[in-house]
């Protein structure tokens, strides 16, 4: 289990981390959600030792990870800028890890078999795709057994196929009860693989959700409108003060307005329409609605940022 309690690292004037608590526990997939700059590397790298916190607690299986005396059969980690000795080969590399850890050898073997690289065990790093790079890098994570993975931009760079796979890997290692934590500035990739989305933006924390309610809070449903006269359309829509948006199909996007009262607008302009119907709001959306929303409004612990377990209401 990862805990994160008042976390806050500050670089000079700038806050790159301000008061963010939030626990991954175990058995699920938590995301840690937020755009650039968001702080999601400042509190991975707290977490993993690599930063001091100015103030709060990065728990790993309830202590600091500096103090851990087993940290690779603690707490696996995938960082974006793990370094590969090119020259090596995928065993060789793991085999280095697991003597330098006094892992048993056999560990190496169970984990090429893991991620899907048994067969490139023999080849030489520098002939790995990115793909394959990310799986040893999944790979040496796994040789200690921990219960607790950390990773950070896991999906970041992956094809199609890759992206499956991955996402796969996570539910499976979140099924066998271990504690996934990956973090991602990409809100569609990591929510149809996390279970609970932990979302920051300038530091803060702006919600600490189930997934699904994420969804259902922040993406606001609309209605799709065709016609032939989209433009008069739109302004008659407009001037009802309905928000309308040109969709990339040509249609338009109407927010807060019934498809009854947008068929009774356009019955009452003489406008005919070819398509109504109404759309649940998409995941991009539920991620600008958040990181969009003032950091000061989600902490104020009320409607629509209250955290559904959090009991303190902090957010
Ligand atoms: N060593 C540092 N010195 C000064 N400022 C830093 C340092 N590390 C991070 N920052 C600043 O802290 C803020 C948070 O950065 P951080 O890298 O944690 O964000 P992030 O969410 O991981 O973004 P990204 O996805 O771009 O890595 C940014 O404004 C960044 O410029």
């Amino acid at each position: 289990m990862i805990q994160v309690d008042d976390l806050t690292k500050r670089y000079g004037a700038a806050t790159a981390v301000d008061g963010v608590g939030f626990s991954a526990p175990a058995g699920r997939v938590t995301g840690l959600l937020g755009p650039n700059g968001a702080g999601k590397t400042t509190t991975v790298k707290m977490l993993l030792g690599l930063v001091r916190p100015d103030r709060g607690n990065a728990l790993v299986d309830g202590r600091p990870y500096p103090s851990l005396a087993d940290p690779l059969r603690t707490v696996g980690t995938l960082l974006e800028a793990d370094s590969l000795h090119r020259g090596r080969t995928a065993r060789q590399h793991l085999r280095w890890l697991a003597q330098s850890n006094r892992i048993r050898p056999g560990r190496v073997g169970a984990v090429l078999d893991q991620v899907g690289l048994a067969d490139q065990a023999r080849a030489r790093i520098a002939t790995f795709s990115l793909g394959m790079r990310q799986r040893l890098g999944l790979a040496a994570a796994l040789l200690g057994e921990p219960k607790v993975l950390l990773l950070d931009e896991p999906i970041n760079g992956l094809d199609a196929e890759g992206i499956v796979w991955m996402r796969a890997f996570l539910r499976e290692q979140a099924a066998r009860g271990t504690a996934v934590l990956v973090s991602s500035h990409h809100m569609t990739e990591v929510a149809e693989t996390a279970d609970h989305l932990v979302v920051i933006g300038s530091g803060r924390l702006l919600a600490d959700l189930p997934t699904e309610e994420v969804i259902r809070r922040y993406a606001r449903p609309s209605v799709r409108v065709a016609s032939g006269e989209r433009d008069r359309l739109a302004a008659v829509l407009g001037d009802a003060g309905y928000p309308v948006h040109t969709r990339s199909d040509g249609g338009l996007a109407v927010s807060g307005a019934s498809a009854a009262a947008i068929g009774a607008l356009a019955g009452e302009h003489r406008i005919v329409l070819e398509g109504l119907s109404r759309e649940s709001g998409s995941l991009e959306e539920a991620y600008l609605g958040l990181v969009g929303s003032p950091a000061a409004e989600a902490a104020s612990g009320t409607e629509p940022s209250t955290t559904a377990d959090d009991p303190k209401g902090r957010q």
